[in-house]
Formats: C-alpha cells, sequence, structure tokens
C-alpha cells in the first residue's frame, strides 16, 4: 500500500481503523440498496457493502490545525467485484455550496491501493459536452474542481480499492440532479477480459468521452508528485487552501482540464 503519510488501515472487511496517534469517525458504509437509483441496471446483484466512509481522519496533533482551517481529510475503502454488469463504483454527486466559503469546493484524490477511475463532468444537465475518466494507480492524484458531478470507480474488479482526499470540513453532496440522469454520462463497464470499457447514458445528449491518465497538478495547484498529499500537508499547512477556499483560484476553475 502507498504511504500516506496517516497510520490507516483497513481490514478484509473495508472497515478503516486507526493506529494510536491518529483520529479517525466510526465509518459510514454504502450498501447496494443505497447506490441503485444511479446504476445501469438498478436491480443487479453485486456486493452488499460497496464502499466505506471514514470523512475527518488526521494526526492527532493536527486536529486543531485542521478544524481551524476548515480542512477535512476522508479515507474510504470501495469492495471489488461487479454490480451486474458494472465495477463498483460510488452513486455519484456535486459538492453543495459550503457557508464557510460560500461556493461549491473541489476535491483532492489520493489512490493508497488498487486502481481508481475519477469520473467526471461540468454539471448533470443534459448536455455536459465532456466528461473524463481519470484513471489513478497507487500515489497518483487526481483534482476534482467545484461544481463538477463526479464519481468512484474501482477500476480493478480483482482487487479492492483505497484512497484518501481532502475536502473542506463543512462539505455537503448534491445528489438530485445526477439520480435524475440515473448516473453520470458513460457508465463502466467490466469487459470479458477484466478491461473497463464505457456505455453513454441515453438520458444525456451529444457527450464526449475522455479517457486519461492522470495529469501533473505541480504548476497549478503546486502539488507536489511522489509525496502523499497528507505529507504535503504537514510540510505545508497552507497547502491545500484552495480545497477551502476555491474562489480564490478561480482563475484555476475557469477551463479546467482534468
Ligand atoms: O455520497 P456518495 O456518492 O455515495 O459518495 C461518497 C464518496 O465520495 C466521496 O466524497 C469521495 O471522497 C466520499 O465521501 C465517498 O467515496
Amino acid at each position: 500500500m502507498f504511504d500516506s503519510g496517516l497510520d490507516v488501515n483497513v481490514q478484509a472487511d473495508l472497515k478503516i481503523t486507526y493506529g494510536h496517534e491518529t483520529y479517525g469517525p466510526e465509518n459510514e458504509q454504502r450498501h447496494l440498496d443505497d447506490i441503485r437509483r444511479s446504476l445501469l441496471d438498478p436491480s443487479a446483484s453485486g456486493p452488499d457493502l460497496v464502499y466505506s466512509i471514514a470523512m475527518d481522519v488526521g494526526r492527532k496533533s493536527d486536529v486543531m490545525d485542521l478544524k481551524q482551517r476548515m480542512l477535512l481529510y476522508g479515507v474510504c475503502a470501495y469492495a471489488k467485484g461487479k454490480i451486474g454488469r458494472e465495477p463498483v463504483r460510488s452513486q455519484g454527486h456535486i459538492h453543495a455550496v459550503s457557508m464557510s466559503c460560500g461556493s461549491s469546493t473541489p476535491e483532492v484524490y489520493e489512490v493508497w491501493s488498487g486502481e481508481a477511475i475519477i469520473m467526471m463532468q461540468p454539471d448533470a444537465t443534459d448536455t455536459p459536452e465532456k466528461c473524463y475518466a481519470v484513471h489513478v494507480k497507487p500515489g497518483e492524484v487526481v483534482v476534482v474542481p467545484p461544481k463538477w458531478a463526479h464519481c468512484t470507480i474501482n477500476g480493478n474488479p480483482e482487487t479492492d480499492m483505497i484512497f484518501g482526499a481532502w475536502c473542506i470540513r463543512d462539505f455537503g453532496f448534491e445528489y438530485d440532479d445526477v439520480r435524475a440522469h440515473h448516473g453520470l454520462a458513460f457508465y463502466p463497464i467490466v469487459n470479458d477480459d477484466g478491461s473497463i470499457g464505457w456505455l453513454p447514458n441515453r438520458r444525456y445528449q451529444g457527450v464526449e468521452l475522455i479517457d486519461k491518465a492522470v495529469r501533473s497538478y505541480q504548476d497549478d495547484l503546486k502539488i507536489t508528485p511522489g509525496v502523499s498529499i497528507y505529507q504535503q500537508y504537514i510540510n505545508n499547512h497552507d497547502k491545500f487552501d484552495f480545497v477551502t477556499q476555491p474562489g480564490k483560484y478561480q482563475q484555476i476553475w475557469d477551463n479546467y482540464q482534468p
């Protein structure tokens, strides 16, 4: 597993646990019945527990600073396996406007183990124009900008997948537009050879799929490759201010390319 800079473990039953110097909450669990409204086949069968979520994890020594700056680190563990023809994935949402900054906020993902595909599109109207499927391997980072609809896909049905993410502390999720379209603009499908293919979601029109690897965020968001995003916060507490004060970085979000 990639060294996240945090003493966190994930058990075979997807339970997220913490070492002595680390704090974290009781896990939230998403079950298959919770996410059916965004699936290709809402009656599909698959693992009962699809993903575990621990929002607000960190070193005990950092908790005061994280609270003061409204920054929050989350850890998620996704089951291996399939849901009908799809790999295990989240239902998809848009980050609500947070009171603390007055806008929707970005999210910074870092994969710890397995393979993830972060799918994102500028909105969940009928015509979002583009939908990106970004493949993320252990140690790699991807940033979802404010307002974009996104979901997380386990990109390898043979293994569980674990990731950490920086978010704002007073986060909120909007599900209505994504659920009204029964998901994002493309459905991931597990091909016979285990690779992931895509089926267009006919509830959207004219959307181009851009299937790609991660890019570097060094020039625009100053994220250093090869150093965990928690360690980068330890090294420079201001590093992820763009998550909690996205309005100051509007130039980056305009014409953003994942
Ligand atoms: O609310 P949903 O769509 O089930 O997804 C929750 C997922 O999204 C996240 O925001 C990603 O950090 C986590 O809470 C979790 O993996």
